[in-house]
Protein backbone atom coordinates (compact mmCIF):
# COMPACT_ATOMS: atom_id res chain seq x y z
CA UNK A 1 0.00 0.00 0.00
CA UNK A 2 2.62 2.60 -1.06
CA UNK A 3 0.88 6.18 -0.66
CA UNK A 4 1.45 8.49 -3.95
CA UNK A 5 4.00 11.55 -3.37
CA UNK A 6 3.42 14.14 -5.58
CA UNK A 7 6.01 14.92 -8.53
CA UNK A 8 8.89 16.00 -8.43
CA UNK A 9 9.01 14.30 -4.92
CA UNK A 10 9.69 10.91 -4.60
CA UNK A 11 10.12 9.25 -1.66
CA UNK A 12 11.64 5.51 -1.63
CA UNK A 13 10.15 2.27 -1.76
CA UNK A 14 9.25 1.50 2.09
CA UNK A 15 6.20 -1.08 2.80
CA UNK A 16 3.61 0.69 5.16
CA UNK A 17 4.03 -0.76 8.09
CA UNK A 18 0.56 -1.93 9.88
CA UNK A 19 -1.48 0.87 11.49
CA UNK A 20 -1.83 0.58 15.00
CA UNK A 21 -4.80 -1.96 15.74
CA UNK A 22 -4.64 -3.25 19.29
CA UNK A 23 -2.84 -0.66 21.11
CA UNK A 24 0.07 -1.94 23.17
CA UNK A 25 2.56 0.36 25.53
CA UNK A 26 5.74 1.06 24.24
CA UNK A 27 6.86 3.73 26.57
CA UNK A 28 4.46 4.08 30.14
CA UNK A 29 4.52 7.86 31.83
CA UNK A 30 3.44 7.99 34.82
CA UNK A 31 3.44 11.12 36.61
CA UNK A 32 6.36 13.07 35.08
CA UNK A 33 6.89 16.45 36.05
CA UNK A 34 9.22 19.01 34.92
CA UNK A 35 10.82 21.75 36.88
CA UNK A 36 13.89 24.23 35.81
CA UNK A 37 15.55 25.77 38.56
CA UNK A 38 12.89 24.93 40.87
CA UNK A 39 10.34 25.95 38.89
CA UNK A 40 7.80 23.73 37.70
CA UNK A 41 6.80 24.19 34.11
CA UNK A 42 5.30 20.85 33.51
CA UNK A 43 3.01 18.88 36.19
CA UNK A 44 2.09 15.16 36.93
CA UNK A 45 1.71 14.03 33.02
CA UNK A 46 0.40 10.12 32.60
CA UNK A 47 0.00 8.88 29.59
CA UNK A 48 1.06 5.34 27.53
CA UNK A 49 3.22 5.41 23.83
CA UNK A 50 1.99 3.18 21.74
CA UNK A 51 3.94 0.60 19.84
CA UNK A 52 3.34 1.30 16.07
CA UNK A 53 1.31 4.66 16.38
CA UNK A 54 1.72 7.99 15.68
CA UNK A 55 0.89 10.49 18.97
CA UNK A 56 0.87 13.99 18.67
CA UNK A 57 1.34 16.47 21.14
CA UNK A 58 -1.03 19.56 20.92
CA UNK A 59 -1.47 22.47 22.87
CA UNK A 60 0.22 26.57 22.86
CA UNK A 61 3.00 27.54 23.00
CA UNK A 62 4.75 27.02 26.09
CA UNK A 63 3.31 24.46 27.94
CA UNK A 64 5.81 22.02 28.22
CA UNK A 65 5.16 20.19 24.80
CA UNK A 66 8.99 20.28 24.31
CA UNK A 67 10.26 19.88 27.73
CA UNK A 68 8.26 16.78 27.83
CA UNK A 69 9.11 15.01 24.84
CA UNK A 70 12.96 15.85 25.62
CA UNK A 71 12.38 13.85 28.93
CA UNK A 72 11.33 10.58 26.85
CA UNK A 73 15.17 10.33 26.09
CA UNK A 74 16.61 11.93 28.99
CA UNK A 75 17.59 14.91 27.13
CA UNK A 76 16.66 16.76 29.76
CA UNK A 77 19.33 15.98 31.83
CA UNK A 78 21.60 18.33 29.37
CA UNK A 79 20.23 21.21 30.94
CA UNK A 80 21.71 22.00 33.90
CA UNK A 81 18.59 23.01 35.67
CA UNK A 82 16.33 20.59 34.93
CA UNK A 83 14.80 18.22 36.88
CA UNK A 84 12.65 15.58 36.20
CA UNK A 85 10.65 13.25 38.36
CA UNK A 86 8.00 10.78 38.17
CA UNK A 87 8.58 7.58 36.56
CA UNK A 88 9.31 6.73 32.51
CA UNK A 89 9.07 2.88 32.02
CA UNK A 90 10.58 1.15 29.03
CA UNK A 91 11.57 -2.25 28.78
CA UNK A 92 11.05 -3.13 32.30
CA UNK A 93 13.39 0.04 33.28
CA UNK A 94 12.62 2.94 35.09
CA UNK A 95 14.42 5.42 33.03
CA UNK A 96 14.18 8.20 35.71
CA UNK A 97 15.58 5.58 38.57
CA UNK A 98 17.43 2.94 37.28
CA UNK A 99 20.93 3.21 35.73
CA UNK A 100 20.82 4.37 31.63
CA UNK A 101 23.09 3.67 28.94
CA UNK A 102 22.50 7.32 27.28
CA UNK A 103 24.21 6.43 24.33
CA UNK A 104 22.74 3.13 24.15
CA UNK A 105 19.20 4.87 24.79
CA UNK A 106 19.61 7.49 22.60
CA UNK A 107 20.34 4.68 19.41
CA UNK A 108 16.60 3.31 20.72
CA UNK A 109 14.60 6.35 21.60
CA UNK A 110 16.10 8.75 18.69
CA UNK A 111 15.46 12.35 18.27
CA UNK A 112 14.31 14.94 15.61
CA UNK A 113 14.53 18.63 16.05
CA UNK A 114 12.62 22.05 14.78
CA UNK A 115 15.22 23.43 12.48
CA UNK A 116 17.11 20.74 10.56
CA UNK A 117 20.46 20.47 11.73
CA UNK A 118 23.15 18.36 9.32
CA UNK A 119 26.80 18.48 10.21
CA UNK A 120 28.86 20.45 8.27
CA UNK A 121 29.75 17.23 6.60
CA UNK A 122 28.85 15.64 3.91
CA UNK A 123 25.75 13.93 2.89
CA UNK A 124 27.52 10.85 3.66
CA UNK A 125 29.81 11.19 6.90
CA UNK A 126 26.35 13.18 8.12
CA UNK A 127 25.40 9.16 8.42
CA UNK A 128 28.62 7.15 8.60
CA UNK A 129 29.40 9.20 11.73
CA UNK A 130 26.28 7.49 14.28
CA UNK A 131 26.33 4.29 12.89
CA UNK A 132 30.78 4.45 13.35
CA UNK A 133 29.89 6.41 17.23
CA UNK A 134 27.45 3.44 18.17
CA UNK A 135 30.52 1.18 17.48
CA UNK A 136 29.24 -0.41 13.65
CA UNK A 137 32.82 -0.76 12.74
CA UNK A 138 31.92 -3.26 9.02
CA UNK A 139 32.39 -0.88 6.02
CA UNK A 140 30.21 -2.69 3.90
CA UNK A 141 27.19 -2.95 6.82
CA UNK A 142 27.12 1.02 7.16
CA UNK A 143 27.14 1.73 3.21
CA UNK A 144 24.10 -0.79 3.51
CA UNK A 145 22.38 0.48 6.57
CA UNK A 146 23.02 4.21 4.58
CA UNK A 147 21.98 3.62 1.40
CA UNK A 148 18.85 1.96 3.40
CA UNK A 149 18.34 5.01 5.59
CA UNK A 150 18.72 7.38 2.61
CA UNK A 151 15.65 5.72 0.51
CA UNK A 152 13.64 5.59 3.70
CA UNK A 153 13.53 9.52 3.86
CA UNK A 154 13.07 9.19 -0.08
CA UNK A 155 16.36 11.07 -0.57
CA UNK A 156 18.06 8.17 -2.35
CA UNK A 157 17.40 9.05 -5.76
CA UNK A 158 18.29 13.27 -5.18
CA UNK A 159 21.43 12.37 -3.83
CA UNK A 160 23.12 8.95 -4.79
CA UNK A 161 25.22 10.70 -7.43
CA UNK A 162 26.52 13.61 -5.26
CA UNK A 163 26.94 11.45 -1.47
CA UNK A 164 30.54 13.46 -1.06
CA UNK A 165 28.47 16.94 -1.43
CA UNK A 166 28.24 18.94 1.63
CA UNK A 167 24.60 18.45 3.68
CA UNK A 168 24.67 22.42 4.35
CA UNK A 169 24.36 22.61 0.12
CA UNK A 170 20.72 20.72 0.13
CA UNK A 171 17.79 22.33 0.50
CA UNK A 172 15.49 22.83 3.88
CA UNK A 173 13.39 19.96 2.96
CA UNK A 174 16.34 17.70 1.82
CA UNK A 175 18.19 18.62 4.96
CA UNK A 176 15.04 17.51 7.28
CA UNK A 177 14.77 14.64 5.51
CA UNK A 178 18.59 13.45 6.02
CA UNK A 179 18.00 14.31 10.16
CA UNK A 180 15.19 11.87 9.89
CA UNK A 181 17.86 9.43 8.10
CA UNK A 182 20.26 9.85 10.67
CA UNK A 183 18.14 9.31 13.45
CA UNK A 184 16.60 6.02 11.10
CA UNK A 185 20.17 4.77 10.49
CA UNK A 186 20.36 3.73 13.81
CA UNK A 187 17.19 1.92 13.46
CA UNK A 188 15.33 3.47 16.96
CA UNK A 189 12.47 1.90 18.08
CA UNK A 190 11.01 5.09 19.13
CA UNK A 191 11.57 8.62 16.97
CA UNK A 192 10.58 12.06 18.73
CA UNK A 193 10.13 14.90 16.46
CA UNK A 194 9.67 18.21 17.78
CA UNK A 195 7.79 20.09 14.83
CA UNK A 196 9.94 18.73 12.33
CA UNK A 197 7.82 20.52 9.73
CA UNK A 198 7.62 24.43 10.95
CA UNK A 199 10.80 25.65 9.63
CA UNK A 200 9.70 24.20 5.89
CA UNK A 201 7.64 25.31 3.25
CA UNK A 202 4.63 23.87 2.87
CA UNK A 203 5.50 21.41 -0.30
CA UNK A 204 8.68 20.19 1.63
CA UNK A 205 6.36 20.12 4.64
CA UNK A 206 3.89 17.78 2.77
CA UNK A 207 6.47 15.35 1.93
CA UNK A 208 8.17 15.19 5.54
CA UNK A 209 4.59 14.70 6.39
CA UNK A 210 4.07 11.60 4.13
CA UNK A 211 7.38 10.25 4.99
CA UNK A 212 6.65 10.84 8.88
CA UNK A 213 3.21 8.57 7.79
CA UNK A 214 5.23 5.83 6.02
CA UNK A 215 6.40 4.94 9.59
CA UNK A 216 3.65 4.23 11.01
CA UNK A 217 3.56 0.89 11.55
CA UNK A 218 7.43 0.41 11.55
CA UNK A 219 8.38 2.63 14.41
CA UNK A 220 6.82 4.25 17.45
CA UNK A 221 6.35 8.52 16.49
CA UNK A 222 5.93 10.91 19.10
CA UNK A 223 5.76 14.37 17.06
CA UNK A 224 5.01 17.52 18.83
CA UNK A 225 2.98 20.18 16.47
CA UNK A 226 1.33 23.43 16.33
CA UNK A 227 -0.40 22.64 13.26
CA UNK A 228 -3.63 21.08 14.38
CA UNK A 229 -4.50 19.60 10.65
CA UNK A 230 -1.61 18.05 10.69
CA UNK A 231 -1.72 16.57 13.83
CA UNK A 232 -5.01 15.17 12.65
CA UNK A 233 -3.47 13.70 9.48
CA UNK A 234 -1.15 11.81 10.87
CA UNK A 235 -1.77 11.05 14.77
CA UNK A 236 -3.23 7.76 16.12
CA UNK A 237 -3.43 9.46 19.00
CA UNK A 238 -3.32 12.98 20.86
CA UNK A 239 -2.24 14.52 23.86
CA UNK A 240 -3.77 18.42 24.68
CA UNK A 241 -1.81 20.45 27.00
CA UNK A 242 -2.37 23.26 28.01
CA UNK A 243 -1.30 25.88 31.08
CA UNK A 244 -2.73 27.28 34.46
CA UNK A 245 -0.57 29.43 36.44
CA UNK A 246 2.31 28.89 34.12
CA UNK A 247 2.38 25.05 34.75
CA UNK A 248 1.61 23.17 31.63
CA UNK A 249 -0.53 20.14 32.30
CA UNK A 250 -1.99 17.07 30.44
CA UNK A 251 -5.51 17.95 29.56
CA UNK A 252 -6.41 14.98 27.65
CA UNK A 253 -5.56 12.25 25.77
CA UNK A 254 -6.75 9.59 23.45
CA UNK A 255 -7.41 8.32 19.99
CA UNK A 256 -7.00 11.19 17.49
CA UNK A 257 -9.98 11.06 15.98
CA UNK A 258 -11.85 11.21 18.92
CA UNK A 259 -9.78 13.92 20.55
CA UNK A 260 -10.80 16.36 17.70
CA UNK A 261 -14.69 14.81 16.89
CA UNK A 262 -15.39 14.95 20.50
CA UNK A 263 -13.23 15.75 22.98
CA UNK A 264 -14.60 15.41 26.77
CA UNK A 265 -12.78 18.39 27.69
CA UNK A 266 -14.44 21.95 27.30
CA UNK A 267 -10.78 23.07 27.08
CA UNK A 268 -9.52 20.71 24.01
CA UNK A 269 -13.24 21.53 22.49
CA UNK A 270 -12.34 25.36 23.05
CA UNK A 271 -8.51 24.93 21.76
CA UNK A 272 -8.79 23.06 18.36
CA UNK A 273 -12.34 25.56 17.51
CA UNK A 274 -9.87 28.36 17.82
CA UNK A 275 -11.69 29.69 20.50
CA UNK A 276 -8.60 29.82 23.04
CA UNK A 277 -5.31 29.57 22.76
N1 LIG B 1 16.35 24.97 29.78
C1 LIG B 1 15.36 25.71 30.30
N2 LIG B 1 15.58 26.51 31.36
C2 LIG B 1 14.59 27.24 31.91
N3 LIG B 1 13.33 27.25 31.46
C3 LIG B 1 13.05 26.49 30.40
C4 LIG B 1 14.05 25.69 29.75
N4 LIG B 1 13.46 25.02 28.72
C5 LIG B 1 12.16 25.41 28.72
N5 LIG B 1 11.92 26.28 29.71
C6 LIG B 1 10.62 26.89 30.05
O1 LIG B 1 9.70 25.84 30.24
C7 LIG B 1 8.42 26.22 29.76
C8 LIG B 1 7.93 25.18 28.77
O2 LIG B 1 8.75 25.28 27.61
P1 LIG B 1 8.62 24.25 26.41
O3 LIG B 1 9.58 24.67 25.36
O4 LIG B 1 8.72 22.88 26.93
O5 LIG B 1 7.11 24.52 25.94
P2 LIG B 1 6.43 24.22 24.52
O6 LIG B 1 5.02 23.88 24.79
O7 LIG B 1 7.23 23.20 23.79
O8 LIG B 1 6.57 25.63 23.81
P3 LIG B 1 6.68 25.93 22.22
O9 LIG B 1 5.44 25.36 21.63
O10 LIG B 1 6.75 27.42 22.17
O11 LIG B 1 7.93 25.26 21.75
C9 LIG B 1 8.58 27.63 29.17
O12 LIG B 1 8.17 28.56 30.13
C10 LIG B 1 10.05 27.73 28.92
O13 LIG B 1 10.50 29.06 29.00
Amino acid sequence: MNRQIPSPYTLGDVALGVPCCVPEAHLQVKDVSVSYGGKKVLSNVSLDIYKGCITALIGPSGCGKTSFLSTLNLLTDHSENAHVTGQLLFDDQDLLRDPVDKLKLRRRIGMVFQNPNPFPLSIWRNLELPLKEHGVRDRKTRQVKIEQALKDVGLWDEVHDRLASPALALSGGQQQRLCIARALVLEPEILLMDEPCSALDPIASGVVEELILRLRGRYTVVIVTHNLAQARRLANYAGFFWMTERVGKLVEFGQCRNLFETPIHALTAAYISGAKG
